[in-house]
């Protein structure tokens, strides 16, 4: 989303900027790309106007010019690897999380989704040579399931010498905030790009950023026939704002996400992920869990550009993540 203000946008004054809003153009990006009949209309100004104002719009807006190959390169030398502290679950994932690509973790019910988003936003805080970032964590929460016990438990149990802090310094470093419609929490990553311009020079910038559950809220909320294509749109869009943040803090991008189908209910297939090809082509990384014997988690790598498809497991313990 666009960082200008309509009212930044010569010859838009308070009045205008409120009009443009209420008719759906509420970002720069928006008035940039519309045409010149339907934003005299909006707005109720002249063509002639209006027209200024999209070329103004254009001028302003953060359209993205290209880059060349090395650009790229170099920023890709700025990619940071965030360890799970289980090895074979680092390797899985090519030596941990990456900055600036969103990972995906999928599964049914129980499977160790929050879990996992947990002990990341503990390491996340861990030095880079032990694995961490050195960062603070951005959490949206949708589903009321984030505890701050959890994070207790996870921290007592970081390896030895792994220190961080006491436990209210942990939890200060991590900024949660709980979601109540799917327009609530693409709203909040809005709040989520102050936050974390505004800690960009502090002791602990932004360097996860969740969102446990991705997809929880659009599923209910858009559950009727018809409303797949809109759900769609808006999920995508949700996606492309979250990547955008993760780019711009060199951060590392954390969504859950279920599969179709819940226990009890007969169809559905139990390992697909809702949001389908949106999400994933959005996210880098994909990671389906699941629930094996003894207590045992399975996650298994899938669609991932550079890496081999594979598996690892892991323990959910009391002290957190643990390898087999
Ligand atoms: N303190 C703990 N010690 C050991 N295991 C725990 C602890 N807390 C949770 N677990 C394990 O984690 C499981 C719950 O996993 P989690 O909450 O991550 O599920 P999820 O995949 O996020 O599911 P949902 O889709 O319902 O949110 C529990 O069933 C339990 O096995």
């Amino acid at each position: 989303m666009s960082e200008i203000d309509l009212e930044d946008l010569p010859g838009v004054g308070a009045t205008t900027a409120e009009k443009l809003r209420e008719a759906g153009y509420g970002t720069v990006e928006s008035v940039a790309t519309a045409t010149t009949s339907d934003l005299a209309e909006a707005a109720e100004i002249g063509e002639a106007t209006a027209k200024k104002v999209i070329l103004a719009a254009r001028k302003m807006a953060d359209i993205g010019g290209f880059k060349t190959g090395r650009d790229i390169l170099d920023k890709r030398k700025d990619i940071k690897k965030l360890s799970t502290l289980v090895p074979e679950f680092d390797e899985l994932v090519g030596g941990g999380l990456e900055t600036q690509a969103i990972t995906e973790v999928y599964g049914e019910f129980g499977s160790g989704k929050s879990q996992l988003v947990h002990q990341m936003a503990v390491n996340a805080q861990l030095p880079e040579e032990l694995g961490g970032l050195a960062g603070g964590v951005i959490y949206v929460d949708t589903e009321n399931t984030f505890r701050p016990e959890r994070i207790e438990q996870m921290l007592n149990g970081l390896p030895e010498g792994a220190e961080i802090g006491e436990i209210e310094e942990v939890l200060e470093r991590i900024h949660v905030a709980r979601a109540h419609s799917s327009d609530h929490q693409m709203l909040l990553l809005e709040t989520a790009r102050e936050l974390a311009n505004d800690l960009r020079n502090s002791d602990y910038p932004v360097r996860l950023f969740v969102i446990d559950s991705l997809t929880s809220l659009f599923r209910s909320e858009y559950a009727g026939r018809g409303t797949l294509a809109p759900r769609q749109q808006k999920l995508n869009r949700h996606m492309h704002d979250l990547l955008k943040l993760i780019d711009d803090h060199n951060a590392v991008g954390l969504v859950t996400n279920q599969v179709m189908s819940n226990p009890g209910v007969l169809f559905g297939d139990p390992t697909k992920p809702i949001g389908g090809n949106i999400v994933g082509h959005t996210a880098t990384f994909r990671i389906y869990l699941r629930k094996s014997k003894g207590g045992k988690r399975v996650a298994r790598l899938v669609d991932s550009p550079n890496l081999p498809e594979g598996e690892a497991a892991f323990m959910v313990e009391q002290a957190g993540l643990r390898p087999c």
